[in-house]
C-alpha cells in the first residue's frame, strides 16, 4: 500500500457563497486506521466524494505515493447497498468480477462469521450481518483506501460493537489504509490509529490525535471512556465539534 496525502485549498459549491472546504491537508499512512469526528454538515460526505473521484470541481489535489491520481476505493456507506436478487456469496462475487478467488471469499467470509449465511438473500439478514457483507465487499476489492462514512449509526449498540471488532480483526489480518467517518468519539477511539477533528464551514482539520490504546485493550470500556474523558480535558477546542 501506498501513502496518500489530501491537499484541498477550495472547495465551495457553485450554488453556495461560501467554501465547504478550505485549506484542508490530510496525510494518510498506508494501512493506518484514521477517524474523521466532526459535526454535522461538516463536510465529510463531500470530502469523501472528491476522495473517491465522484467530484473533481475543487481546487486542490490528490497524491497517492508520488501520482497525481485519485486512490482506488472501496466505499462502505450507511446503508449496505447489497442486490437483494443476490445471495451474499453473489454479492461479493459480483465486485470482483473475472479476478475473483474462491478461497479469498471463503477466507472472508469466515473472518466475519458469514460461512453459513454465504447462501442466504439479503432479505433474511440482519442489520449486523449485512454490514458485515458490505465490509468484506470492499476488502475484496483491495482498495488503496476503504472510505466509511458512519457504517454502523444505524445499529444497536451491541451489535455494533461486534462489527466493529470484527472489522479490525479483518484490518488486521489484511492492512488498508481506512477513512472512517463517525460522530461517536467513543467509537472513533475504539477503532482508530488516529483520530482527526473537523471543524464545520468549511471544513478545516482543528486536531489529529494518535490513540494511544493497545489493540488488546480496545474492547475494555472503561479503558476508552478513561482516554474520551482526557481528550475532553486536554483538548477543549473539540467539544465544540461533538
Ligand atoms: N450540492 C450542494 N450544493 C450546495 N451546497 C452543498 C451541496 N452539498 C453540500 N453542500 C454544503 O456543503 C457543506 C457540507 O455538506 P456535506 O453534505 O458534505 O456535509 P456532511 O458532513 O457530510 O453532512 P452530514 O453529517 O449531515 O452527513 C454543507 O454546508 C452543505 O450545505
Amino acid at each position: 500500500m501506498t501513502d496518500i496525502q489530501i491537499n484541498i485549498n477550495n472547495k465551495t459549491y457553485p450554488t453556495a457563497t461560501q467554501p465547504s472546504i478550505a485549506n484542508l491537508k490530510l496525510s494518510l499512512n498506508s494501512n493506518e486506521f484514521i477517524c474523521l469526528v466532526g459535526p454535522s454538515g461538516c463536510g465529510k460526505t463531500t470530502l469523501l466524494n472528491i476522495i473517491a473521484g465522484l467530484d473533481n470541481d475543487y481546487d486542490g489535489e490528490i497524491l497517492v505515493g508520488q501520482q497525481h491520481t485519485h486512490p482506488k476505493i472501496g466505499y462502505i456507506f450507511q446503508n449496505p447497498r447489497l442486490l437483494p436478487w443476490r445471495t451474499v456469496r453473489e454479492n461479493i462475487e459480483l465486485v470482483l468480477g473475472e479476478h475473483q478467488s474462491p478461497d479469498v471469499i471463503d477466507a472472508l467470509l469466515e473472518v466475519m462469521q458469514l460461512t453459513q449465511a454465504q447462501q442466504v438473500y439479503p432479505e433474511r439478514l440482519s442489520l449486523g450481518m449485512s454490514r458485515r457483507v458490505s465490509i468484506i465487499r470492499a476488502f475484496a476489492i483491495d482498495p488503496e483506501v476503504l472510505l466509511m462514512d458512519e457504517p454502523f449509526v444505524s445499529l444497536d449498540a451491541p451489535t455494533a460493537r461486534q462489527v466493529r471488532e470484527l472489522l479490525v480483526k479483518l484490518w488486521q489480518q489484511r492492512p488498508h489504509t481506512v477513512l472512517f467517518v463517525t460522530h461517536d468519539l467513543r467509537e472513533a477511539i475504539a477503532l482508530a490509529d488516529r483520530l482527526i477533528f473537523l471543524s464545520a464551514s468549511p471544513m478545516q482539520a482543528v486536531s489529529e490525535i494518535i490513540v494511544p490504546i493497545a489493540r488488546s485493550d480496545r474492547g475494555n470500556e472503561l479503558a476508552i471512556e478513561s482516554f474520551r474523558q482526557q481528550l475532553l480535558q486536554n483538548h477543549p477546542e473539540i467539544k465544540q465539534l461533538l
